[in-house]
């Protein structure tokens, strides 16, 4: 059985996660973390998510803190700490600012829990799986961000949609930046087990329409709803339920490579990875010549930002 943190528990994401990820079996204890001054809300949370344990059936001990060192004997810490974006912001102009929060967070995490899985969801989400990585001196393996999980997951529903098939049978993959430069992979994308070009009605297919779909749909729920909840939620706990029953799926996440993909790398980014309860591991790839490109561009773009803001960090400190 397994102890599961979530940080920002007061925030959009970390309460819908806190209640996803509490229908995972192998969850015993849930523990919230928000900031001193929250602890009224925190304890209300408890409650209400302890009815809702009840209702359901659900046998997990949940508890809440302030204090990040009570993370101390987690499997999993999820971070979804930090600032959200407005709709007329990109995801990178939070980079400073969050990276702030993540590196301190990463160090404390860093001592208190030293064998457990950090998984990072604030935004922008490669950069702070960079910082993370180097302020949590966590092994490589250890630390990894939802990353183009949530990205491949959006295309997956625009395709079954226009083939007319069921969700579960599309297979496919986004890599690269959880942002603009993100990379579809169609060479990887089956239906039925059928590659997606071997169909009849691929010559119709609006990649392009779709994957601008994928790159604004963060953008268009938080014009209109004011915060992507549940498609994050959701995707949060297939990637605890994953590492918790080391199961080996095979999801896109941010990950630190080395030079898997076609030698590129030295970054964190979007990677297929198989996952279990040791961790993140990237699985070394074939791509086609216009998705190497796109993905070196991708890689390129993310090393910038990161390199930028490790310096500015240093300078702050
Ligand atoms: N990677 C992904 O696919 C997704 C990432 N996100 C990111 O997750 C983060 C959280 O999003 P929401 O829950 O919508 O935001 P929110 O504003 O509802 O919650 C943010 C949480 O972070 C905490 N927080 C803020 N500043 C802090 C600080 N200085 N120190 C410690 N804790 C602090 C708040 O108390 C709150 O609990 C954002 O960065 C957002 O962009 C959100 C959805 C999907
Ligand atoms: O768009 C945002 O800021 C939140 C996010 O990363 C997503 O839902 O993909």
């Amino acid at each position: 059985m397994a102890k599961v943190t979530i940080l920002g528990a007061t925030g959009n994401v970390g309460t819908f996660a806190a209640h996803t990820i509490s229908e995972i079996p192998y969850v015993s204890d849930m523990l919230l973390v928000g900031r001193p001054g929250r602890e009224h809300y925190l304890a209300g949370c408890c409650r209400d998510l302890s009815d809702s344990f009840a209702a359901r059936g659900t046998d997990v001990r949940l508890s809440y803190s302030t204090d990040l060192l009570d993370a101390e004997g987690s499997d999993v810490i999820i971070c979804t700490a930090g600032v959200p974006r407005r709709a007329d912001q990109n995801r990178n102009d939070l980079a400073f600012e969050n990276a702030q929060i993540t590196a301190k967070t990463a160090e404390t995490i860093g001592q208190c829990a030293p064998d457990t899985l950090l998984f990072v969801v604030t935004n922008p989400v490669d950069v702070m799986t960079a910082v993370a990585l180097k302020y949590s001196g966590l092994k490589p393996r250890q630390v990894f961000g939802l990353g183009t999980h949530l990205d491949s997951m959006r295309l997956k529903s625009l395709i079954a949609r226009y083939f007319r098939v069921h969700v579960s049978e599309v297979h496919t993959r986004i890599i690269g930046e959880h942002g603009d430069s993100m990379v579809p992979l169609w060479s990887a994308t089956t239906i039925g087990g059928i590659r997606i070009s071997n169909l009849p009605t691929f010559s119709g297919l609006p990649a392009q329409e779709m994957i601008d779909t994928v790159k604004t749909s963060g953008e268009a729920i938080i014009r209109d709803k004011g915060a992507t909840v549940y498609g994050p939620g959701e995707a949060i706990a297939t990637l605890v339920r994953t590492i918790l029953g080391n199961e080996n799926r095979i999801l896109t996440v941010s990950r630190y490579i080395k030079r898997e993909i076609h030698g590129i790398g030295d970054v964190c980014i979007g990677v297929p990875a198989r996952i279990n309860r040791d961790g993140v591991f990237p699985i070394p790839l074939s791509l086609e010549e216009d998705e190497i490109a796109g993905f070196a561009e991708s890689v390129e773009k993310i090393r910038k930002i990161t390199a930028e803001v490790m310096e500015r960090l240093e300078e702050a400190r």
